[in-house]
């Protein structure tokens, strides 16, 4: 996982960080570069709808909706895909500053943005996810051609404060990774939904199942965490042969059963990100 270190966050302070959407996802990476000593003061959102707690940062330091950027070492573009057009173009003078563009949304390609700020911007397309908010993000990113190694360096720090990093070989591979990493950690939140629903379904009250759903997710996802075993280890030491989760297995790992269903999910979501390239 790439270190950010307190270096790169001076780097980034000096010129300061501009985020363009600040909401679920634009927030819980702000949240992460903050938590790793990025001083208020060197960031700027843009966004016409601000959460509370953007305000009460607006009130230590962070600007909040100036009537122009001036600079920025980097522009995070965080709207909706279906916004991004009608949003972009009042960061693109930044282009001529030499700030990197870190896009996010789902879909839009990297050309794009160089028909919107020139194919000499350096422009990185990077997915992350919702856990960044807690340090525990995965994001997979690739740069244009006028994006230098310096650039991925920055991009690479910026999304490793907020959890680990890959770079991509290719960005054809985008919309897969938007499918499994991106999108993600909803099949998770599902998956203690779909438990949950299960123990009801076994006549257990519906607290007693949510909390018996939820606490075995994070159990099973921190012991994954700490454990140098594969998933496939792991699944086995919760296995006794002819056991209560063997019998479950048999239906979970049946040809039809998760596996199935998660690679039909898998490929919609992968469809919907191509679709959203427009
Ligand atoms: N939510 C997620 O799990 C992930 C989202 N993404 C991408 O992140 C982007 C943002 O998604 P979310 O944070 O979920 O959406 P969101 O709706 O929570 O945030 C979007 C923000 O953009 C703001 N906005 C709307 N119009 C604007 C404008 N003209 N100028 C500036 N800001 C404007 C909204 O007020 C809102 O705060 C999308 O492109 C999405 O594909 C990527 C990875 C994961
Ligand atoms: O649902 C979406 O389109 C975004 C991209 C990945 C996660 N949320």
């Amino acid at each position: 996982m790439t270190q950010t270190t307190a270096a790169d966050i001076a780097a980034l302070a000096e010129r300061g960080v501009t985020i363009l959407g600040c909401g679920k996802m634009g927030g819980a990476m702000l949240r992460g570069w903050l938590a790793a000593g990025l001083p208020p003061e060197a960031a700027t959102v843009l966004d016409p709808a601000p959460a509370d707690w953007l305000r009460e940062l607006a009130a230590r330091g962070l600007r909040l909706n100036p009537e122009r950027v001036e600079d920025a070492a980097v522009c995070v573009l965080a709207v909706k895909p279906q916004v991004m057009a009608k949003a972009a173009p009042q960061v693109a003078h930044l282009a001529g500053r030499g700030a990197l563009f870190m896009s996010i949304a789902a879909g839009t390609p990297i050309s794009f943005f160089e028909s919107l700020f020139g194919a000499d911007a350096p422009i990185v397309r990077a997915m992350p996810n919702t856990p960044a908010a807690v340090g525990r993000g995965v994001t997979a990113l690739i740069g244009n051609a006028a994006a230098t190694e310096a650039h991925m360096r920055l991009a690479e720090a910026l999304a490793g404060a907020v959890g680990a990093v890959v770079r991509l070989e290719a960005e054809s591979q985008m919309d897969a990774v938007t499918a499994i990493s991106g999108s993600g950690p909803a099949y998770v939140f599902h998956m203690i939904e779909a438990m949950a629903a299960a123990g009801r379904a076994l006549d257990l009250p519906d607290e007693l199942a949510m909390t018996l759903a939820r606490q075995t997710v994070i159990g099973a996802a921190e012991l994954a965490r700490r454990s140098d075993a594969s998933a496939e280890q792991l699944r086995r030491d919760v296995t006794s042969p002819g056991g209560t989760t063997a019998a479950a297995l048999e239906v979970l790992m049946a040809p039809d059963g998760l596996t199935a269903l998660m690679t039909r999910a898998a490929a919609a979501a992968a469809r919907r990100s191509r679709e959203l390239a427009g």
